[in-house]
Protein backbone atom coordinates (compact mmCIF):
# COMPACT_ATOMS: atom_id res chain seq x y z
CA UNK A 1 0.00 0.00 0.00
CA UNK A 2 1.50 3.26 -0.78
CA UNK A 3 2.64 5.97 1.61
CA UNK A 4 -0.47 8.49 1.22
CA UNK A 5 -3.21 5.68 0.93
CA UNK A 6 -1.91 3.96 4.06
CA UNK A 7 -1.84 6.91 6.05
CA UNK A 8 -5.16 7.33 5.21
CA UNK A 9 -6.38 3.94 5.72
CA UNK A 10 -4.14 4.30 9.45
CA UNK A 11 -5.68 7.45 10.27
CA UNK A 12 -8.98 6.07 9.31
CA UNK A 13 -8.72 2.90 11.79
CA UNK A 14 -6.63 5.05 14.65
CA UNK A 15 -9.74 7.35 14.86
CA UNK A 16 -12.08 3.97 15.38
CA UNK A 17 -10.38 3.81 18.85
CA UNK A 18 -11.42 7.10 19.96
CA UNK A 19 -14.72 7.35 21.57
CA UNK A 20 -17.84 7.45 20.14
CA UNK A 21 -19.30 10.98 21.40
CA UNK A 22 -16.35 13.63 20.83
CA UNK A 23 -15.59 15.68 22.68
CA UNK A 24 -17.38 19.46 21.87
CA UNK A 25 -14.65 22.51 22.05
CA UNK A 26 -15.50 25.58 23.58
CA UNK A 27 -18.33 27.46 21.59
CA UNK A 28 -20.93 30.28 21.45
CA UNK A 29 -23.53 30.80 18.56
CA UNK A 30 -22.52 33.22 16.67
CA UNK A 31 -22.17 34.10 12.82
CA UNK A 32 -18.93 36.64 13.72
CA UNK A 33 -16.40 34.39 15.89
CA UNK A 34 -14.22 32.88 13.12
CA UNK A 35 -15.24 35.44 10.86
CA UNK A 36 -11.64 36.82 10.93
CA UNK A 37 -9.75 33.50 10.92
CA UNK A 38 -7.34 33.13 7.94
CA UNK A 39 -5.62 29.71 8.40
CA UNK A 40 -2.70 29.37 5.86
CA UNK A 41 -3.30 25.69 5.91
CA UNK A 42 -5.50 22.13 5.99
CA UNK A 43 -3.65 21.26 8.86
CA UNK A 44 -4.23 24.30 10.86
CA UNK A 45 -8.16 24.00 10.74
CA UNK A 46 -7.46 20.55 12.13
CA UNK A 47 -7.36 17.93 9.05
CA UNK A 48 -4.83 15.28 10.17
CA UNK A 49 -1.42 15.00 8.09
CA UNK A 50 -2.41 11.58 6.14
CA UNK A 51 -5.93 13.14 4.93
CA UNK A 52 -3.91 16.40 3.42
CA UNK A 53 -1.48 13.86 2.31
CA UNK A 54 -4.06 11.96 0.25
CA UNK A 55 -5.71 15.15 -0.66
CA UNK A 56 -2.10 16.90 -1.92
CA UNK A 57 -1.83 13.90 -3.83
CA UNK A 58 -5.13 13.76 -5.50
CA UNK A 59 -5.91 17.21 -5.72
CA UNK A 60 -2.55 19.02 -6.48
CA UNK A 61 -4.75 22.23 -6.77
CA UNK A 62 -5.94 22.58 -3.80
CA UNK A 63 -3.60 24.00 -1.83
CA UNK A 64 -5.25 25.97 0.83
CA UNK A 65 -8.55 26.16 2.32
CA UNK A 66 -11.39 28.99 0.68
CA UNK A 67 -12.55 31.46 3.30
CA UNK A 68 -16.05 29.64 4.07
CA UNK A 69 -13.98 26.08 4.64
CA UNK A 70 -12.11 27.88 6.88
CA UNK A 71 -15.16 29.00 9.09
CA UNK A 72 -17.06 25.58 8.93
CA UNK A 73 -14.23 22.79 9.03
CA UNK A 74 -13.31 23.41 12.66
CA UNK A 75 -17.06 24.13 13.32
CA UNK A 76 -17.69 20.28 12.21
CA UNK A 77 -14.86 19.17 13.71
CA UNK A 78 -15.86 20.31 17.08
CA UNK A 79 -19.05 18.54 16.97
CA UNK A 80 -21.27 21.60 16.41
CA UNK A 81 -24.33 21.76 14.28
CA UNK A 82 -23.83 24.25 10.87
CA UNK A 83 -26.09 26.41 8.88
CA UNK A 84 -23.58 27.13 5.59
CA UNK A 85 -24.28 29.31 2.91
CA UNK A 86 -22.31 30.79 0.50
CA UNK A 87 -21.62 30.75 -3.54
CA UNK A 88 -21.84 28.19 -5.73
CA UNK A 89 -18.21 26.77 -6.31
CA UNK A 90 -16.91 28.56 -3.20
CA UNK A 91 -15.95 24.55 -2.11
CA UNK A 92 -18.53 23.82 0.42
CA UNK A 93 -19.75 19.92 -0.64
CA UNK A 94 -15.55 19.48 -1.05
CA UNK A 95 -14.78 21.18 2.50
CA UNK A 96 -17.74 19.14 4.17
CA UNK A 97 -16.48 16.14 2.54
CA UNK A 98 -12.80 16.66 3.91
CA UNK A 99 -14.34 17.81 7.18
CA UNK A 100 -16.02 14.31 7.59
CA UNK A 101 -12.93 12.18 6.35
CA UNK A 102 -11.13 13.99 9.24
CA UNK A 103 -13.90 12.78 12.21
CA UNK A 104 -13.00 10.14 13.98
CA UNK A 105 -14.39 6.65 13.35
CA UNK A 106 -17.95 5.23 15.15
CA UNK A 107 -17.22 2.21 16.46
CA UNK A 108 -19.31 -0.20 18.89
CA UNK A 109 -17.65 -3.33 21.10
CA UNK A 110 -19.29 -6.57 21.79
CA UNK A 111 -16.93 -8.57 24.45
CA UNK A 112 -13.20 -8.40 22.69
CA UNK A 113 -15.02 -7.68 18.65
CA UNK A 114 -14.75 -4.13 18.07
CA UNK A 115 -16.61 -3.43 15.24
CA UNK A 116 -16.77 -0.22 12.76
CA UNK A 117 -19.97 1.63 12.62
CA UNK A 118 -21.24 4.59 10.26
CA UNK A 119 -20.39 7.97 11.51
CA UNK A 120 -21.60 10.28 9.01
CA UNK A 121 -24.53 10.19 6.55
CA UNK A 122 -24.83 12.70 3.75
CA UNK A 123 -28.04 13.63 1.52
CA UNK A 124 -27.89 14.69 -1.28
CA UNK A 125 -30.77 15.73 -4.53
CA UNK A 126 -29.99 13.35 -6.99
CA UNK A 127 -27.45 9.95 -7.95
CA UNK A 128 -25.04 12.52 -10.16
CA UNK A 129 -24.26 14.38 -6.75
CA UNK A 130 -23.78 11.22 -4.89
CA UNK A 131 -21.32 9.87 -7.23
CA UNK A 132 -19.28 13.04 -7.43
CA UNK A 133 -19.14 13.30 -3.55
CA UNK A 134 -17.60 9.92 -3.31
CA UNK A 135 -15.35 10.28 -6.34
CA UNK A 136 -13.64 12.91 -4.22
CA UNK A 137 -12.86 10.36 -1.68
CA UNK A 138 -12.19 7.56 -3.98
CA UNK A 139 -9.82 9.47 -5.67
CA UNK A 140 -8.12 10.52 -2.73
CA UNK A 141 -8.01 6.94 -1.06
CA UNK A 142 -6.30 5.76 -4.24
CA UNK A 143 -4.02 8.33 -4.57
CA UNK A 144 -1.18 6.16 -4.27
CA UNK A 145 -0.02 2.82 -6.23
CA UNK A 146 -1.75 0.51 -3.65
CA UNK A 147 -5.36 1.62 -2.92
CA UNK A 148 -7.18 1.61 0.22
CA UNK A 149 -10.59 -0.31 0.23
CA UNK A 150 -12.94 2.04 -0.63
CA UNK A 151 -15.94 0.08 0.44
CA UNK A 152 -14.85 0.71 4.27
CA UNK A 153 -14.64 4.43 3.84
CA UNK A 154 -17.26 5.81 1.62
CA UNK A 155 -20.73 3.97 -0.06
CA UNK A 156 -23.66 5.24 -1.89
CA UNK A 157 -27.44 4.39 -1.68
CA UNK A 158 -29.72 5.68 -4.88
CA UNK A 159 -31.99 4.35 -6.60
CA UNK A 160 -30.72 2.18 -9.22
CA UNK A 161 -33.37 -0.38 -10.17
CA UNK A 162 -33.59 -2.50 -6.84
CA UNK A 163 -29.73 -2.78 -6.24
CA UNK A 164 -29.78 -0.53 -3.42
CA UNK A 165 -32.30 -2.97 -1.73
CA UNK A 166 -30.02 -5.77 -2.52
CA UNK A 167 -26.30 -5.25 -2.71
CA UNK A 168 -25.76 -2.13 -1.37
CA UNK A 169 -27.92 -3.00 1.59
CA UNK A 170 -25.30 -6.26 1.84
CA UNK A 171 -22.26 -4.15 1.47
CA UNK A 172 -24.09 -1.60 4.50
CA UNK A 173 -24.54 -4.39 6.47
CA UNK A 174 -21.37 -6.66 6.14
CA UNK A 175 -18.81 -3.53 6.28
CA UNK A 176 -20.51 -0.08 7.31
CA UNK A 177 -18.45 2.70 5.59
CA UNK A 178 -17.24 5.98 7.65
CA UNK A 179 -19.07 7.84 4.90
CA UNK A 180 -22.49 6.98 3.58
CA UNK A 181 -23.66 9.46 0.83
CA UNK A 182 -27.48 8.99 -0.57
CA UNK A 183 -30.35 10.33 -2.02
CA UNK A 184 -32.98 11.10 0.55
CA UNK A 185 -35.65 8.39 -1.08
CA UNK A 186 -33.04 5.75 -1.55
CA UNK A 187 -32.28 5.88 2.38
CA UNK A 188 -35.97 5.68 3.36
CA UNK A 189 -36.35 2.19 0.82
CA UNK A 190 -33.52 1.16 3.14
CA UNK A 191 -34.62 2.46 6.08
CA UNK A 192 -37.80 0.83 5.56
CA UNK A 193 -36.61 -2.34 4.84
CA UNK A 194 -33.94 -2.56 6.89
CA UNK A 195 -33.44 0.21 9.58
CA UNK A 196 -31.07 -1.07 11.48
CA UNK A 197 -28.29 -1.06 8.82
CA UNK A 198 -28.38 2.78 8.86
CA UNK A 199 -27.07 2.49 12.29
CA UNK A 200 -29.04 5.88 12.94
CA UNK A 201 -28.62 5.83 16.49
CA UNK A 202 -25.10 6.23 16.78
CA UNK A 203 -24.37 8.50 13.71
CA UNK A 204 -21.70 11.34 14.53
CA UNK A 205 -23.01 13.46 11.85
CA UNK A 206 -25.72 14.55 9.32
CA UNK A 207 -25.44 16.82 6.38
CA UNK A 208 -27.90 17.96 4.06
CA UNK A 209 -26.45 19.43 0.60
CA UNK A 210 -29.16 21.51 -1.30
CA UNK A 211 -30.55 21.91 1.86
CA UNK A 212 -33.19 24.46 0.13
CA UNK A 213 -33.60 21.88 -2.67
CA UNK A 214 -34.53 19.04 -0.27
CA UNK A 215 -36.70 20.84 2.14
CA UNK A 216 -39.25 23.31 0.89
CA UNK A 217 -41.07 25.49 2.45
CA UNK A 218 -43.54 28.41 1.60
CA UNK A 219 -42.28 32.02 2.33
CA UNK A 220 -44.82 33.49 5.19
CA UNK A 221 -47.18 36.23 3.64
CA UNK A 222 -49.01 39.00 4.86
CA UNK A 223 -52.63 37.97 5.65
CA UNK A 224 -53.16 41.78 3.79
CA UNK A 225 -51.33 40.91 0.76
CA UNK A 226 -53.11 39.51 -1.82
CA UNK A 227 -51.16 36.10 -2.78
CA UNK A 228 -51.76 35.59 1.25
CA UNK A 229 -54.17 32.55 0.77
CA UNK A 230 -52.28 31.13 -1.66
CA UNK A 231 -48.77 30.62 0.82
CA UNK A 232 -51.26 29.33 3.48
CA UNK A 233 -52.25 26.83 1.02
CA UNK A 234 -49.20 26.30 0.10
CA UNK A 235 -47.70 25.81 4.02
CA UNK A 236 -51.01 23.73 4.71
CA UNK A 237 -49.96 21.48 1.49
CA UNK A 238 -46.10 21.32 2.89
CA UNK A 239 -47.08 20.13 6.39
CA UNK A 240 -49.84 17.29 4.68
CA UNK A 241 -46.90 15.84 2.56
CA UNK A 242 -43.57 16.61 4.02
CA UNK A 243 -40.90 15.28 1.42
CA UNK A 244 -38.54 12.32 2.48
CA UNK A 245 -35.79 13.87 3.38
CA UNK A 246 -37.81 15.96 6.36
CA UNK A 247 -39.51 12.44 7.57
CA UNK A 248 -35.66 11.66 7.49
CA UNK A 249 -34.51 14.10 9.59
CA UNK A 250 -37.70 13.97 11.99
CA UNK A 251 -36.85 10.20 12.42
CA UNK A 252 -33.04 10.95 12.91
CA UNK A 253 -33.60 14.01 15.52
CA UNK A 254 -36.84 13.04 17.35
CA UNK A 255 -35.34 13.46 20.62
CA UNK A 256 -33.59 16.04 19.95
CA UNK A 257 -37.71 17.84 18.76
CA UNK A 258 -38.59 16.66 22.17
CA UNK A 259 -35.79 18.20 23.79
CA UNK A 260 -36.12 22.01 21.94
CA UNK A 261 -40.15 21.43 22.56
CA UNK A 262 -39.55 20.73 26.54
CA UNK A 263 -36.91 23.83 26.42
CA UNK A 264 -39.16 26.19 24.61
CA UNK A 265 -40.16 27.81 27.97
CA UNK A 266 -37.29 27.41 29.86
CA UNK A 267 -35.44 30.30 32.23
CA UNK A 268 -33.02 32.20 30.38
CA UNK A 269 -30.60 31.34 33.71
CA UNK A 270 -30.89 27.27 32.43
CA UNK A 271 -29.91 28.08 29.13
CA UNK A 272 -27.04 30.37 29.51
CA UNK A 273 -25.76 27.61 31.97
CA UNK A 274 -26.24 24.95 29.29
CA UNK A 275 -24.62 26.69 27.02
CA UNK A 276 -21.48 27.31 29.12
CA UNK A 277 -21.09 24.05 29.78
CA UNK A 278 -20.95 23.39 26.37
CA UNK A 279 -18.63 25.66 26.14
CA UNK A 280 -16.28 23.91 28.53
CA UNK A 281 -16.60 20.91 26.51
CA UNK A 282 -19.05 19.16 28.65
CA UNK A 283 -19.72 15.85 26.41
CA UNK A 284 -22.96 15.24 28.07
CA UNK A 285 -24.61 18.22 26.85
CA UNK A 286 -24.24 16.74 23.29
CA UNK A 287 -26.95 14.18 24.81
CA UNK A 288 -25.57 11.72 22.30
CA UNK A 289 -27.24 13.36 19.23
CA UNK A 290 -25.59 13.86 15.87
CA UNK A 291 -24.37 17.41 14.90
CA UNK A 292 -26.61 18.45 11.94
CA UNK A 293 -24.39 20.21 8.96
CA UNK A 294 -27.32 21.93 6.72
CA UNK A 295 -25.64 23.82 3.54
CA UNK A 296 -26.46 25.31 0.18
CA UNK A 297 -25.54 28.64 -2.01
CA UNK A 298 -29.62 29.76 -1.52
CA UNK A 299 -31.28 29.76 1.44
CA UNK A 300 -34.12 32.19 1.42
CA UNK A 301 -35.34 33.36 4.79
CA UNK A 302 -38.33 31.41 5.54
CA UNK A 303 -36.02 28.18 5.27
CA UNK A 304 -33.43 29.26 7.72
CA UNK A 305 -36.36 30.12 9.76
CA UNK A 306 -38.34 27.08 9.65
CA UNK A 307 -34.81 25.25 10.05
CA UNK A 308 -34.38 27.57 13.57
CA UNK A 309 -37.81 28.08 14.79
CA UNK A 310 -39.99 25.33 13.86
CA UNK A 311 -38.06 21.95 12.75
CA UNK A 312 -36.82 21.18 16.16
CA UNK A 313 -33.91 19.19 14.29
CA UNK A 314 -31.04 21.71 15.45
CA UNK A 315 -28.84 21.98 18.65
CA UNK A 316 -29.69 26.02 19.26
CA UNK A 317 -27.17 25.91 22.25
CA UNK A 318 -24.24 24.60 19.78
CA UNK A 319 -24.92 25.69 16.39
CA UNK A 320 -22.51 28.26 13.54
CA UNK A 321 -24.09 29.99 11.05
CA UNK A 322 -21.75 30.43 8.05
CA UNK A 323 -22.78 33.22 5.64
CA UNK A 324 -20.47 33.96 2.61
CA UNK A 325 -18.67 36.91 2.03
CA UNK A 326 -21.01 37.91 -0.42
CA UNK A 327 -20.50 41.15 -2.59
CA UNK A 328 -22.38 44.33 -2.94
CA UNK A 329 -26.13 43.70 -2.05
CA UNK A 330 -28.46 44.88 -4.97
CA UNK A 331 -30.42 47.62 -4.39
CA UNK A 332 -33.56 47.73 -6.49
CA UNK A 333 -35.95 50.70 -6.48
CA UNK A 334 -39.05 49.10 -6.33
CA UNK A 335 -38.98 47.20 -2.70
CA UNK A 336 -40.98 44.34 -2.59
CA UNK A 337 -38.61 43.47 -5.57
CA UNK A 338 -35.68 43.70 -3.28
CA UNK A 339 -37.71 41.51 -0.88
CA UNK A 340 -38.11 38.84 -3.55
CA UNK A 341 -34.33 38.57 -4.79
CA UNK A 342 -32.67 39.09 -1.94
CA UNK A 343 -29.08 37.61 -4.07
CA UNK A 344 -25.82 38.93 -4.22
CA UNK A 345 -24.34 39.55 -7.58
CA UNK A 346 -23.55 36.97 -9.48
CA UNK A 347 -20.97 38.42 -12.25
CA UNK A 348 -18.22 39.00 -9.90
CA UNK A 349 -16.23 35.72 -11.10
CA UNK A 350 -16.05 36.44 -14.68
CA UNK A 351 -19.34 34.73 -16.14
CA UNK A 352 -20.73 36.55 -18.77
CA UNK A 353 -25.03 36.41 -19.31
CA UNK A 354 -26.68 36.33 -22.60
CA UNK A 355 -30.16 35.27 -23.75
CA UNK A 356 -31.27 34.37 -27.01
CA UNK A 357 -34.80 35.02 -28.32
CA UNK A 358 -35.83 32.31 -31.11
CA UNK A 359 -38.60 32.79 -33.53
CA UNK A 360 -39.42 31.05 -36.81
CA UNK A 361 -37.36 33.82 -38.57
CA UNK A 362 -34.18 34.33 -36.78
CA UNK A 363 -32.18 33.98 -33.29
CA UNK A 364 -31.54 37.59 -31.77
CA UNK A 365 -29.94 38.97 -28.65
CA UNK A 366 -31.77 40.61 -25.79
CA UNK A 367 -32.90 43.94 -26.15
CA UNK A 368 -30.18 45.96 -24.30
CA UNK A 369 -27.54 43.70 -24.35
CA UNK A 370 -24.08 45.05 -24.49
CA UNK A 371 -20.61 44.28 -26.42
CA UNK A 372 -18.09 42.68 -24.81
CA UNK A 373 -14.86 43.53 -25.20
CA UNK A 374 -12.71 40.84 -24.87
CA UNK A 375 -13.88 36.99 -24.85
CA UNK A 376 -10.58 35.23 -24.66
CA UNK A 377 -10.61 35.10 -20.51
CA UNK A 378 -13.78 33.87 -20.59
CA UNK A 379 -13.18 30.66 -23.24
CA UNK A 380 -10.22 29.58 -21.65
CA UNK A 381 -10.27 25.62 -22.02
CA UNK A 382 -9.89 23.74 -18.86
CA UNK A 383 -6.85 21.05 -19.55
CA UNK A 384 -8.39 18.09 -17.19
CA UNK A 385 -4.81 16.34 -16.90
CA UNK A 386 -3.11 19.62 -14.98
CA UNK A 387 -6.36 19.96 -13.01
CA UNK A 388 -6.61 16.34 -12.02
CA UNK A 389 -3.02 15.07 -12.65
CA UNK A 390 -4.24 12.40 -14.86
CA UNK A 391 -4.46 11.33 -18.27
CA UNK A 392 -7.65 12.35 -19.63
CA UNK A 393 -9.39 9.43 -21.56
CA UNK A 394 -10.56 9.85 -25.34
CA UNK A 395 -14.55 7.81 -25.91
CA UNK A 396 -15.43 8.32 -29.27
CA UNK A 397 -19.60 9.21 -29.88
CA UNK A 398 -21.17 5.93 -31.07
CA UNK A 399 -24.40 6.21 -32.76
CA UNK A 400 -27.36 4.46 -31.13
CA UNK A 401 -29.11 3.15 -33.76
CA UNK A 402 -32.50 2.09 -31.63
CA UNK A 403 -33.04 5.89 -31.20
CA UNK A 404 -33.36 6.77 -34.75
CA UNK A 405 -36.13 3.79 -34.41
CA UNK A 406 -37.71 5.35 -31.44
CA UNK A 407 -37.49 9.06 -32.26
CA UNK A 408 -37.11 9.58 -36.55
CA UNK A 409 -40.96 10.53 -37.47
CA UNK A 410 -42.16 11.17 -33.96
CA UNK A 411 -42.86 14.98 -33.40
CA UNK A 412 -40.69 16.72 -30.63
CA UNK A 413 -41.55 17.78 -27.61
CA UNK A 414 -38.81 20.84 -28.20
CA UNK A 415 -38.96 23.93 -29.78
CA UNK A 416 -36.77 23.31 -32.96
CA UNK A 417 -35.69 26.69 -33.30
CA UNK A 418 -34.20 26.50 -29.71
CA UNK A 419 -32.51 23.46 -30.50
CA UNK A 420 -31.20 24.97 -33.23
CA UNK A 421 -29.71 27.81 -31.47
CA UNK A 422 -28.52 26.37 -28.95
CA UNK A 423 -26.89 23.80 -31.59
CA UNK A 424 -25.42 27.14 -33.57
CA UNK A 425 -24.11 28.61 -30.65
CA UNK A 426 -22.29 25.45 -28.84
CA UNK A 427 -20.86 25.01 -32.41
CA UNK A 428 -19.39 28.59 -32.99
CA UNK A 429 -18.21 29.36 -29.21
CA UNK A 430 -17.71 26.34 -27.27
CA UNK A 431 -13.58 24.97 -27.31
CA UNK A 432 -14.64 22.30 -25.00
CA UNK A 433 -17.20 21.26 -22.61
CA UNK A 434 -20.39 22.98 -22.43
CA UNK A 435 -23.89 21.60 -20.36
CA UNK A 436 -27.29 22.35 -21.70
CA UNK A 437 -29.90 22.07 -18.99
CA UNK A 438 -33.49 20.89 -20.03
CA UNK A 439 -36.14 21.80 -17.71
CA UNK A 440 -37.17 19.16 -14.97
CA UNK A 441 -39.49 16.84 -16.67
CA UNK A 442 -37.61 16.76 -20.80
CA UNK A 443 -36.74 13.78 -22.00
CA UNK A 444 -32.80 13.79 -21.85
CA UNK A 445 -32.67 11.35 -24.37
CA UNK A 446 -34.66 13.07 -27.18
CA UNK A 447 -32.24 16.06 -26.74
CA UNK A 448 -28.96 13.89 -27.09
CA UNK A 449 -30.62 12.72 -30.19
CA UNK A 450 -31.69 15.75 -31.83
CA UNK A 451 -28.51 17.56 -30.98
CA UNK A 452 -26.95 14.12 -32.45
CA UNK A 453 -28.40 14.38 -35.64
CA UNK A 454 -27.26 18.29 -36.17
CA UNK A 455 -24.13 16.75 -35.93
CA UNK A 456 -23.42 17.89 -32.39
CA UNK A 457 -21.41 15.47 -30.06
CA UNK A 458 -24.07 15.41 -26.80
CA UNK A 459 -23.81 13.05 -24.28
CA UNK A 460 -26.10 12.81 -21.47
CA UNK A 461 -24.68 13.58 -17.95
CA UNK A 462 -26.74 11.41 -15.81
CA UNK A 463 -24.65 8.03 -14.94
CA UNK A 464 -21.43 8.95 -16.72
CA UNK A 465 -19.44 8.72 -13.65
CA UNK A 466 -16.27 9.56 -15.84
CA UNK A 467 -17.47 13.19 -16.71
CA UNK A 468 -17.91 13.85 -12.68
CA UNK A 469 -14.37 12.82 -12.66
CA UNK A 470 -13.69 15.04 -15.42
CA UNK A 471 -12.07 12.33 -17.41
CA UNK A 472 -14.97 12.35 -20.41
CA UNK A 473 -12.95 14.78 -22.46
CA UNK A 474 -9.64 14.96 -23.97
CA UNK A 475 -11.64 14.46 -27.70
CA UNK A 476 -10.81 16.22 -30.74
CA UNK A 477 -14.67 17.54 -30.87
CA UNK A 478 -16.22 19.39 -28.25
CA UNK A 479 -18.74 17.82 -26.30
CA UNK A 480 -21.91 19.12 -24.94
CA UNK A 481 -23.13 17.14 -21.66
CA UNK A 482 -27.30 17.51 -21.54
CA UNK A 483 -29.02 16.97 -17.88
CA UNK A 484 -31.85 18.46 -16.66
CA UNK A 485 -32.53 21.05 -13.77
CA UNK A 486 -33.76 18.43 -11.36
CA UNK A 487 -30.15 16.76 -11.90
CA UNK A 488 -27.85 20.14 -12.12
CA UNK A 489 -27.72 21.01 -8.42
CA UNK A 490 -24.34 20.62 -6.29
CA UNK A 491 -22.36 19.32 -9.93
CA UNK A 492 -18.84 20.33 -10.31
CA UNK A 493 -17.67 19.91 -13.88
CA UNK A 494 -14.46 21.68 -14.02
CA UNK A 495 -13.74 21.76 -17.72
CA UNK A 496 -16.90 23.72 -18.74
CA UNK A 497 -17.08 27.10 -20.09
CA UNK A 498 -20.79 27.41 -21.37
CA UNK A 499 -23.93 26.41 -19.66
CA UNK A 500 -26.77 27.02 -22.58
CA UNK A 501 -30.33 26.61 -20.34
CA UNK A 502 -33.54 25.72 -22.60
CA UNK A 503 -36.10 28.16 -21.30
CA UNK A 504 -37.09 30.48 -18.00
CA UNK A 505 -35.29 28.15 -15.39
CA UNK A 506 -38.10 26.16 -13.12
CA UNK A 507 -40.41 28.92 -14.96
CA UNK A 508 -42.66 30.04 -16.02
CA UNK A 509 -43.75 32.64 -13.83
CA UNK A 510 -40.56 34.52 -12.34
CA UNK A 511 -40.28 34.24 -8.27
CA UNK A 512 -37.44 33.39 -5.46
CA UNK A 513 -37.12 29.75 -6.88
CA UNK A 514 -36.98 30.70 -10.03
CA UNK A 515 -34.06 33.02 -9.08
CA UNK A 516 -32.28 30.73 -7.11
CA UNK A 517 -33.00 28.10 -9.97
CA UNK A 518 -30.89 30.18 -12.32
CA UNK A 519 -27.91 31.35 -9.20
CA UNK A 520 -27.32 27.48 -9.29
CA UNK A 521 -27.39 26.54 -12.68
CA UNK A 522 -25.08 29.55 -13.72
CA UNK A 523 -22.94 28.44 -11.27
CA UNK A 524 -21.54 25.79 -12.82
CA UNK A 525 -19.39 28.13 -14.43
CA UNK A 526 -17.25 30.94 -12.92
CA UNK A 527 -16.17 28.28 -10.02
CA UNK A 528 -12.68 29.51 -8.45
CA UNK A 529 -11.91 32.04 -10.33
CA UNK A 530 -12.53 30.81 -13.98
CA UNK A 531 -15.01 32.71 -16.19
CA UNK A 532 -17.62 31.38 -18.27
CA UNK A 533 -21.02 31.80 -20.27
CA UNK A 534 -24.00 31.57 -19.22
CA UNK A 535 -26.46 31.43 -22.33
CA UNK A 536 -30.39 31.07 -21.96
CA UNK A 537 -32.70 30.85 -24.83
CA UNK A 538 -36.19 31.35 -24.59
CA UNK A 539 -38.96 32.22 -27.46
CA UNK A 540 -39.26 35.58 -28.59
CA UNK A 541 -42.49 36.90 -28.33
CA UNK A 542 -44.87 39.57 -29.09
CA UNK A 543 -45.50 42.51 -26.76
CA UNK A 544 -49.09 42.70 -25.78
CA UNK A 545 -50.13 44.64 -22.55
CA UNK A 546 -50.61 42.75 -20.21
CA UNK A 547 -48.48 39.78 -21.29
CA UNK A 548 -44.91 39.46 -19.67
CA UNK A 549 -42.96 38.37 -22.30
CA UNK A 550 -40.29 35.52 -21.81
CA UNK A 551 -37.30 38.24 -22.34
CA UNK A 552 -38.79 40.48 -19.74
CA UNK A 553 -38.90 37.80 -17.31
CA UNK A 554 -35.64 36.88 -18.32
CA UNK A 555 -34.72 40.51 -18.00
CA UNK A 556 -36.01 40.33 -14.25
CA UNK A 557 -34.00 37.45 -13.34
CA UNK A 558 -31.01 38.96 -14.72
CA UNK A 559 -31.54 41.88 -12.30
CA UNK A 560 -32.35 39.86 -9.03
CA UNK A 561 -28.49 38.31 -9.64
CA UNK A 562 -27.45 41.72 -10.86
CA UNK A 563 -26.22 40.84 -13.45
CA UNK A 564 -26.41 42.43 -17.35
CA UNK A 565 -26.59 40.60 -20.54
CA UNK A 566 -24.11 40.74 -23.03
CA UNK A 567 -24.50 40.05 -27.01
CA UNK A 568 -23.80 36.81 -27.74
CA UNK A 569 -21.98 37.77 -30.47
CA UNK A 570 -22.22 35.81 -33.33
CA UNK A 571 -26.14 36.68 -33.39
CA UNK A 572 -25.53 40.19 -34.67
N1 LIG B 1 -9.60 24.98 -1.14
C1 LIG B 1 -9.73 24.76 -2.42
N2 LIG B 1 -8.81 25.20 -3.32
C2 LIG B 1 -8.95 24.98 -4.66
N3 LIG B 1 -9.98 24.29 -5.20
C3 LIG B 1 -10.93 23.82 -4.36
C4 LIG B 1 -10.85 24.03 -2.94
N4 LIG B 1 -11.94 23.44 -2.37
C5 LIG B 1 -12.66 22.90 -3.37
N5 LIG B 1 -12.06 23.13 -4.56
C6 LIG B 1 -12.56 22.73 -5.88
O1 LIG B 1 -13.64 23.59 -6.16
C7 LIG B 1 -14.64 22.92 -6.89
C8 LIG B 1 -16.01 23.25 -6.34
O2 LIG B 1 -16.19 22.78 -5.07
P1 LIG B 1 -17.63 22.44 -4.49
O3 LIG B 1 -18.45 21.64 -5.42
O4 LIG B 1 -17.36 21.91 -3.13
O5 LIG B 1 -18.31 23.90 -4.37
P2 LIG B 1 -19.73 24.25 -3.74
O6 LIG B 1 -19.55 25.50 -2.95
O7 LIG B 1 -20.29 23.07 -3.03
O8 LIG B 1 -20.58 24.58 -5.04
P3 LIG B 1 -22.17 24.46 -5.29
O9 LIG B 1 -22.83 25.46 -4.40
O10 LIG B 1 -22.30 24.77 -6.73
O11 LIG B 1 -22.55 23.05 -4.96
C9 LIG B 1 -14.23 21.46 -6.89
O12 LIG B 1 -13.72 21.16 -8.16
C10 LIG B 1 -13.13 21.34 -5.89
O13 LIG B 1 -12.13 20.44 -6.31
Amino acid sequence: MGRSAEALADSLAQATRQPAVEKSKPNVITTQATATLKPASFDDLGLHPPIIASLNAAFPNVKVPTETQAKFIPAILSGKDVLLKDETGSGKSFGLILALLNKPRISSQEKKTVSRRITSLVLVPHRDLAHQLYHWIARMASATEDPVDITSIAQVIVRDGQAHLTDGLRALRNDPPHILIGTPQAVMDVYKKDPASLQLSSLSSVVVDEVDYLIETAPKKDPSKSFHKAAVKASRKLLAHPGVTRQLLDVIFARRKGLNEERQDEAGYTQYQRRTEIAAGDNRRTEGLPQLVLSSATLRRHLTNYLYEESGWLNKDNLLKVKGAGRARVVHEKKDTTEMYPHDGLGGNGILHSVLLVSDERIENIAGAVPVESESEYLQPIDAQALFGSEAEAEPVVSEPEWVEKYAGTPTPFNPNAMEAIATAFALDVPSVALLVLPSTSPVQRAVYELREMGINARRVEGRSDLLRGDGSGQDNATLLVSTLATTRGLDLPELTHVFILGIPDGPTVNGKTVDAYVHLAGRVGRFGRGGKVVTVVEKEEESEGKTTQGARMERILAAVNAHAVRFGQFD
